[in-house]
């Protein structure tokens, strides 16, 4: 079994740069299949969901090139069937979802097996399926697998309000209500960076989406799509780890291929903490800090603080001065990194809806367990400040989101690699 060894307690330095979003990628690569034609991605990550994704377009005929460390996907979609995908890498990842959306807009049917994704409590999809309903399909299951199919000639632009802020259920409403007839309003829309990503490649392909970034979105139907070029955003959640661990162990750390205005909710929060840093145009410079104080943490919806960054700050919560508490609006349960960080010596419980945690800390290396993706980069953090040495089980949850880990961490000075050990 793979697990990441990680000798503790080093100061770190240099410049670390981010890579194309997870959380973009992994929508864009199957809103593809509405050009059907030539799409090339850029700056595309080096992370497991995206071959998964590849694997699974590949099945349903897309043909791709490939060249992982030029961060570039080729796409052609022209051969494209929409064969059922019940099973396989379909269910290792939760962005799987977006192939209903794409595959009933390209050929008003899909049949794809349940999405899977981090486990983080209960993740419904009934907002997707209402959104798709009201698009004009029809719903059922045929084995374990959701079927959609169009219950007309077309699917029909609908207004749809969203009782949840979600991102997945506004992307693929988008998907689907690109190619339906008629005008599509999305209200109540998630505002997330990665939504006007994916609207802006549905655009350069021949979409009409209005208003991507705000919370009333407006879609008009077409059916004439083309190929396109894209290049995927910076991952906010890649460079808010990285800014943590930065603020945590840095000498001076730069944090290269940033949008700061993606990450103003989670910069405003170090700098309450105390953390020195300079922001430029496209990069975070944070300097070496100390005596940073507690702070108190609410994961809310897109502009506010992410859920995705709560796990991978923490570790740098615990060496402030003070109490505090993190709360997640998001998700609930979201806690599983509070028991490996207990087993590293920090003083914290999960309590009700709120992680309490008591602070300054000694973390000290332990045998740990990454039981998701932000759990494993929040433990990456722990033991790059441990003393002594943490190994890390569960990686292939880290290597679903972090291009390169090791290399970048390596890089900046961090003594870090993969070992083989039952
Ligand atoms: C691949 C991807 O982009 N994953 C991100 C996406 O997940 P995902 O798109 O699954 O998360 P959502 O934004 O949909 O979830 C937000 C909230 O809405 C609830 N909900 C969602 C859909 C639904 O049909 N019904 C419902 O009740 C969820 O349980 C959750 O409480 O956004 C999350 C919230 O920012 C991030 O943590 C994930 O990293
Ligand atoms: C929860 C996450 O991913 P997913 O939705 O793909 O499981 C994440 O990126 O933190």
């Amino acid at each position: 079994m793979q697990k990441i060894k990680i000798n503790g307690g080093k100061r770190l330095s240099g410049k670390v740069t981010v890579s194309g979003a997870k959380n973009s990628v992994v929508a864009l690569i199957p809103a593809t299949i509405l050009a059907n034609d030539i799409v090339t991605l850029e700056g595309v990550p080096d992370i497991s969901d995206v071959a998964s994704l590849v694997e699974i377009m590949e099945i349903m005929g897309a043909v791709i090139e490939r060249d992982v460390d030029g961060g570039k996907l080729v796409i052609d979609t022209r051969p494209v069937v929409s064969k059922p995908l019940p099973y396989g890498k379909i269910n290792s990842l939760r962005a799987s979802y977006y192939f209903n959306g794409a595959l009933l807009a390209r050929f008003g049917q899909a049949t794809v097996g349940l999405p899977g994704g981090c486990d983080l409590g209960p993740r419904p999809i009934d907002l997707h399926i209402k959104a798709f309903e009201a698009l004009g399909a029809e719903m059922s299951y045929q084995e374990e697998a959701m079927h959609l199919e169009k219950t007309g000639d077309q699917l029909n632009g609908a207004s749809i309000y969203m009782d949840v802020v979600s991102v997945g259920a506004t992307i693929n409403t988008m998907l689907a209500a690109a190619a339906a007839d008629g005008v599509t309003i999305i209200e109540n829309a998630a505002r997330e960076p990665e939504i006007i990503d994916v609207a802006t490649l549905l655009n350069n392909m021949g979409a009409k989406v209005r208003g991507a970034g705000t919370d009333i979105i407006r879609i008009t139907g077409t059916q004439d799509f083309h190929g396109a070029s894209h290049t995927v955003i910076p991952d906010r959640i890649e460079a808010g780890t990285y800014l943590a661990l930065a603020a945590a162990m840095g000498d001076g750390i730069v944090v290269d291929n940033v949008i700061y205005e993606h990450l103003e909710a989670f910069v405003a929060k170090l700098e309450e903490m105390g953390v020195r840093m300079t922001i430029r145009e496209d990069s975070i410079e944070v300097h070496k800090s100390d005596n940073l104080k507690s702070v108190n943490i609410k994961a809310v919806p897109y502009p506010g603080f992410a859920t995705d960054l709560q796990q991978p700050i923490t570790p740098l919560l615990l060496l402030a001065e003070g109490k505090g508490w993190i709360m997640d609006t998001i998700y609930e349960k979201r806690v599983n990194h509070v028991p490996e960080l207990a087993r590293m010596g920090a003083e914290i419980t999960a309590v009700g809806d709120r992680i309490h945690y008591g602070a300054p800390n000694k973390l000290t290396g332990n045998q740990v367990h990454a039981t998701d993706l932000r759990a494993g980069a929040c433990l990456v953090v722990a033991g790059a400040i441990a003393s002594g040495s943490t190994v890390i089980s569960n990686i292939e949850f880290i290597l679903r989101g972090y291009d390169n880990i090791i290399e970048k961490m390596t890089a900046l000075g961090a003594d870090i690699q993969i070992i083989e050990e039952d």
